[in-house]
């Protein structure tokens, strides 16, 4: 008989989640409900007001203070913060974050601090986020500091007010799944082509009740922004979060950042991380296997990450699904995405383009985008723009030049925040405005009422600019 997935710590071969869950246990009951110990909690202005407000409530104070970051990034606007912000209601968000934070001393980066930024962005850039770690946050992508060998996912309000009180979280072991995916990938194809391809094999609940390794020399060859880039949208596949063993790439990342372990500090932590790794023999409970060498561009047609399809390919038709309920679901994409089954995905025109978000809005995904545009100019019909992931992104960016490769091509250069990737602030689109989105969600009116999302990456959302219409960014610019 094979032990339970959530069986208390064996001595035999562990998987790198094993190794952190069963670090951080402090109390295991029988059921398998254990209490885990939280290394890190990042925190933002939607999901913290009502968990402060509960700690106010019943007189509690934050726990760990120095293991709490706070930064403000849904409801920002990205035009100029010295003017009015139009809208109460992010007022009144933003302004609470900073009183709770001031009141229960708790980190803080404002609107106008240069590391503000989207939260997931921030965690790493400062080496908040750490091998070895758990990381907590009240937001879905909190996976994307998996990337780092962290046990990193997203919580709800109540428990953001748990963690906050006690630094700890009740929790139940999840099972392994080990994605594994050869290499090298071609030219043009990138981190956001692996993991939407990744979320088109194992669809949208193909991870439920898993915690997803990946690993292969594709994923070893990403950088550490192409692996947040997985790590983020792990959380689209279903699973509860997702990692990547840490190795030098992650290390040299994190040396002599802000709050990386220093000196003889760093050197332990070093020697410690170097043991973050499955050991030959774990048991995963689930293996998926993708072929990275041969893998195209990918673009979404429809209103699921699970509905993809190679920039080579045509809309599918949902005649041919032989479920019932999945028919009806996909003929109702189609139609809420205004296409026609056959029409080819280079056919397709857009109106708005967005290159930003805690998926891809790291300096990597602007160089990519970037190196697409030099010397190109802005479709006619297209309304572009870049957003950089936080302050530092932007700042780097800027030192590179590539603000200027952005503008005098006609794109939009913003402040740092999740702008267009949710409609929680003044960026959106209008009703049926299609848009090429290197963000991590297509649902209906994520970007918008009625407004119409494709997934894509960074430098298929540029290439798409330039033409009006996708292309295959691996025949760039000959395609254009
Ligand atoms: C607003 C927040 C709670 C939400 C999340 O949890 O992911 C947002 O970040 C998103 O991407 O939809
Ligand atoms: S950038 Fe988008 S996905 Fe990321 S935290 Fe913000 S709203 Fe959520």
């Amino acid at each position: 008989m094979t032990a339970p997935a959530n069986a208390a710590p064996a001595n035999g071969p562990r998987t790198l989640y094993d190794k952190i869950f069963d670090d951080h246990v402090v109390a295991r009951q029988e059921d398998g409900t254990c209490l885990l110990y939280i290394d890190r909690h990042l925190v933002h202005e939607v999901t913290s007001p009502q968990a402060f407000e509960g700690l106010r409530m019943t007189g509690r104070t934050v726990r760990a203070p120095h293991k709490t970051l706070a930064v403000v990034d849904h409801n920002v606007p990205t035009t100029d913060r010295t003017l009015p912000n139009p809208d109460p209601e992010s007022v009144a968000q933003i302004a609470a974050l900073a009183e709770n934070t001031r009141e229960f001393g708790v980190e803080y980066y404002d609107g106008f601090d240069k590391r503000q930024g989207v939260v997931h962005v921030v965690g790493p850039e400062q080496g908040f986020t750490l091998p070895g770690t758990t990381i907590v946050c009240g937001d879905s992508h909190t996976s994307t500091h998996g990337a780092f060998g962290a046990l990193a996912h997203g919580i709800g309000t109540s428990e953001v007010e748990h963690v906050l009180a006690t630094q700890t979280l009740i929790q139940k072991k999840a099972k392994n799944m080990r994605v594994t995916v050869s290499g090298p990938l071609p030219e043009g194809v990138g981190a956001k082509d692996v993991v939407l391809a990744i979320i088109g094999t194992i669809g949208t609940a193909g991870g439920t009740g898993y915690v997803i390794e990946y690993a292969g020399d594709a994923i070893t060859s990403l950088s550490m922004e192409g692996r947040m880039t997985v790590c983020n949208m792990s959380i689209e596949g279903g699973a509860r979060a997702g990692l990547v063993a840490p190795d030098e790439k992650a290390f040299a990342y994190l040396k002599d950042r802000p709050k990386s372990p220093k000196g003889a500090d760093w050197d332990a932590a070093l020697r410690f991380w170097q043991t973050l790794r499955t050991d030959a023999g774990a048991h995963f409970d689930a293996e998926i296997q993708l072929d990275g060498a041969n893998l195209p561009p990918i673009v979404s047609w429809g209103t699921s990450p699970e509905d993809v399809i190679s920039v080579e390919g045509l809309v599918p038709d949902p005649a041919l699904i032989a479920d019932e309920g999945k028919r009806a679901a996909k003929i109702r994409a189609l139609g809420y995405m205004g296409l026609t089954a056959g029409t080819k995905i280079t056919d397709i025109t857009l109106d708005r383009v967005f290159i930003g978000s805690c998926t891809n809005g790291r300096i990597e995904d602007l160089r990519q985008a970037a190196a697409i545009v030099a010397g190109h100019t802005v479709n006619a019909n297209v309304n572009a723009m870049v957003v950089p992931g936080s302050g530092l992104v932007k700042e780097q960016a800027e030192a590179e030049g590539l603000d200027k490769i952005f503008l005098a091509a006609g794109f939009e250069w913003r402040e740092p925040g999740c702008s267009m990737c949710l409609a929680m602030n003044a960026d959106r689109l209008a009703p049926e405005e299609r848009c090429a989105s290197t963000s991590n969600r297509n649902f209906e009116g994520r970007q918008g009422f009625k407004g119409r999302t494709h997934l894509v990456s960074p430098a298929m959302a540029a290439a798409a600019a330039i033409a009006g219409h996708f292309v295959d960014v691996r025949h760039w610019p000959k395609a254009a």
